[in-house]
């Protein structure tokens, strides 16, 4: 077997040659197709580096391939699945952050999910991009229902470890998420000794909001950042584009 990366993969390493990223997660369940393709034609134009669908509930079927089919349309970002589940596969998407969810506590969020996805991902054709999944305090809705126990927000040691496990495990990426609607982003001092500790891309994501958030975030070292709520609940199409901007300001600076 002769390790080779994917499509999707590949354009991730290679940008992150020369900036770090923006990727902007919508959850089907909150957004129609028509405003997904919008948002994701705005981003485009702004800058942003890729999109995520997924959600922790109701992120499935029809609903979730109308949204995947809507952004293909209008963009040309890769969509990358980021599923609550197997549920959360949808055939048009390019890729798919297969995750397990390292600090939970139940091991249908660990293995048993991508289990029971495996084979859908290989049928389809669609990327899987191995991602070590973790969950820092408070978690939101998907702490509660990924069945995690939240690294506490000052013990950034514990989240160091989990990653470089998780690292050692094979996966590709680690992404620490603080849930998505999170009252405070995860901690600067959390994201900089993970990013100290290992050597694959950190993704950070929840609650980042402003432009100053999504500076220092970057500044502790995340390569990737993921904004959803912020740019969903923005209140017209004119203050998504606002606060796109914004967001990749921070993060591109
Ligand atoms: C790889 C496969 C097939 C399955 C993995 C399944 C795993 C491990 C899931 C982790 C637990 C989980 C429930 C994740 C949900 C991730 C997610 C999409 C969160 C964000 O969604 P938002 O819509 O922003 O927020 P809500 O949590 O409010 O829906
Ligand atoms: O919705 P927000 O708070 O931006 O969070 C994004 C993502 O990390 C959630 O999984
Ligand atoms: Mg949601």
């Amino acid at each position: 077997m002769k390790l080779q990366l994917g499509k999707v993969e590949s354009y991730i390493h290679e940008k992150l040659t020369k900036e770090k990223l923006h990727f902007v997660l919508l959850d089907p369940d909150d957004v129609p197709p028509e405003t997904a393709g919008k948002i994701a034609e705005m981003g485009e134009e702004i800058g942003v580096d890729a999109m995520m669908i997924g959600g922790s509930t109701g992120a499935e079927g029809e609903v979730l391939d109308g949204v995947v089919k809507a952004i293909k349309e209008s963009s040309s970002l890769p969509t990358i699945l980021f599923p609550g589940s197997h549920g959360g596969i949808s055939r048009y998407a390019d890729a798919l952050f297969f995750m397990s969810l390292l600090n939970s506590r139940n091991p249908f969020f660990i293995t048993g999910s991508q289990a029971l996805g495996a084979f859908t991902v290989k049928r389809y054709g669609i990327e899987p991009i191995p991602m070590a999944y973790i969950i820092v305090e408070p978690g939101e809705t998907v702490g509660w229902v990924g069945d995690a126990k939240p690294i506490p927000r000052h013990k950034p040691k514990i989240a160091a470890a989990y990653a470089l496990a998780g690292q050692y495990l094979g996966m590709r990426l680690v992404y620490l998420e603080a849930g998505s609607g999170a009252p405070q982003p995860v901690p600067p001092e959390m994201i900089g000794l993970v990013k100290r500790v290992i050597d694959v891309p950190l993704i950070v994501g929840g609650g980042i909001r402003t432009e100053e958030q999504a500076r220092t975030v970057v500044e502790a070292g995340a390569d990737i950042v993921v904004t959803g709520t912020a740019i969903e609940k923005a209140g017209s199409l004119e203050k998504a584009r606002e606060k796109l901007e914004e967001l990749n300001r921070g993060i591109k600076g």
